[in-house]
């Protein structure tokens, strides 16, 4: 079992879906959709054009350099998303990339216009998928905490199993905050208009193509001496929380996996991979007395994904949500195989104020907040300063 939950879009109702996002994003901050979003022969064309570009000369892949803002091509080892390392990665941004984009697209998307085809309704996709997954998270923001404490038990559970819990806890008669998750298959429960936050409350600050960007990431496998030189400060990439409203990341089931996330044991069930002695600092979950631990990240069937939301989406919720620590591994000895992976990343306009959501739905406007911009300028600078330390070379960095 995996600690990341797996939500069907297709098949789970709306209602039941927004109950399990409030579980997975109050624990671990990440799930797995399935049955979603991009074609499954989509994804993987994007991943066959994204090996394609990658493979090209060094000198063609310069062409497309990336500058200050993060779009075009980034050379290995030259992102460091965590303290202390440099990235055993390669990646290719699309940043603000949409139709009408000026950027320029490297080979194999320029030469074939089913490659362009193809990238540009994969990027439709995932942004028609974030903006059903933003309403779900405002949807699911109503669910009280409380009433959600036993819900782990329930998550391979049925809807009847749902409602019997619900029963069991006496939620029927509760406030209006439990009854997104109450109306799973109940008609006597409250009506869904009852909630105060818009659905819309999310997804409306987010405009097409504006500050979306979409990364594809290549890990090459490494050579006989890399190998022989690997000290336990390399990494594929290090460990840090994105920055912005959620992430969709797509690996390839045949891939070398390597994803992993910082949780304390509270937060899941099952054993972890490694025990980590100190708690890393600057998360929000610290609990002295509870053990944090790396747990692999599962790797989803054809057609999956996975979702985790970052900083400005957990200050927005007012930390309801967890922006949770992630990073990627070389695999054990023996499986140093490629990794490729396709990642959109979602973030607000930039002069989005981030005014946290409370509980109950109330959007709190009585102190400024930081508008989403500031945010991410704020983590660029601080991603610079940390490359600064390592290296002269100038960063292109995003999380
Ligand atoms: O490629 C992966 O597996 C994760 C990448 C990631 O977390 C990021 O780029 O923010
Ligand atoms: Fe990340």
């Amino acid at each position: 079992m995996s600690v990341i939950p797996t939500i069907d879009l297709a098949a789970d109702s709306p209602e039941r879906q927004a109950a399990l996002i409030k579980h997975a994003l109050s624990s671990v901050g990440f799930f797995a959709v399935q049955d979603a979003g991009p074609a499954s022969e989509d994804i993987a064309t994007v991943f066959r054009d994204s090996k394609t570009f990658f493979g090209l000369e060094m000198h063609e892949k310069e062409t497309y350099l990336a500058g200050r803002s993060g779009s075009g091509y980034t050379k290995l080892l030259s992102q460091a998303l965590g303290e202390g390392r440099r990235d055993h990665k390669e990646t290719f941004s699309y940043g603000k990339y949409c139709a009408n984009t000026t950027q320029p697209m490297p080979p194999p998307f320029k030469d074939s216009a089913e490659a362009t085809e193809t990238i540009k309704r994969f990027y439709q996709a995932c942004h028609d998928v974030s903006e059903r997954l933003m309403e779900l998270f405002a949807l699911a923001l109503e669910v009280s905490p409380s009433d959600l404490a036993g819900i782990p038990h329930l998550l391979g559970g049925t809807s009847s199993e749902l409602t019997s819990f619900a029963d069991s806890r006496g939620l029927m008669s509760v406030s209006v905050c439990c009854a997104p998750m109450l109306r799973c298959d109940s008609a006597t429960v409250r009506q869904l208009d009852d909630v105060t936050l818009p659905k819309e409350h999310f997804r409306q600050s987010h405009s097409f193509g504006l500050n979306t960007a979409m990364s594809l990431i290549h890990y090459p496998r490494l050579s006989d001496t890399e190998r022989a030189e690997m000290n336990m400060m390399d990494i594929r990439a290090g460990e840090h929380k994105d920055w912005g409203t959620m992430t969709l990341l797509f690996q390839e089931p045949s891939g070398a996996p390597g994803l992993q996330v910082y949780l304390p044991r509270s937060a899941i069930d099952v054993s972890p991979t490694s025990q980590v002695p100190l708690p890393v600092p600057g998360t929000s979950r610290l609990e002295a007395e509870d053990t944090w631990a790396w747990y692999d990240a599962p790797v989803p069937p054809p057609g999956g994904f996975l979702v985790n939301v970052g900083l400005a989406m957990e200050l927005w919720s007012s930390g309801a949500y967890k922006a949770t620590l992630h990073r990627v591994i070389f695999p054990d000895e023996g499986a140093l195989g490629d990794r490729d992976t396709l990642a959109f990343f979602v973030q607000p306009d930039d002069d989005v104020a981030l005014h946290p959501v409370l509980p109950g739905g109330i959007v709190d406007t009585s102190q400024k907040a930081i508008t989403s911009g500031e945010l991410f300028d704020s983590k660029l600078q601080e991603s610079m300063n940390r490359f600064k330390k390592e290296t002269t070379d100038t960063p292109s960095i995003r999380a």
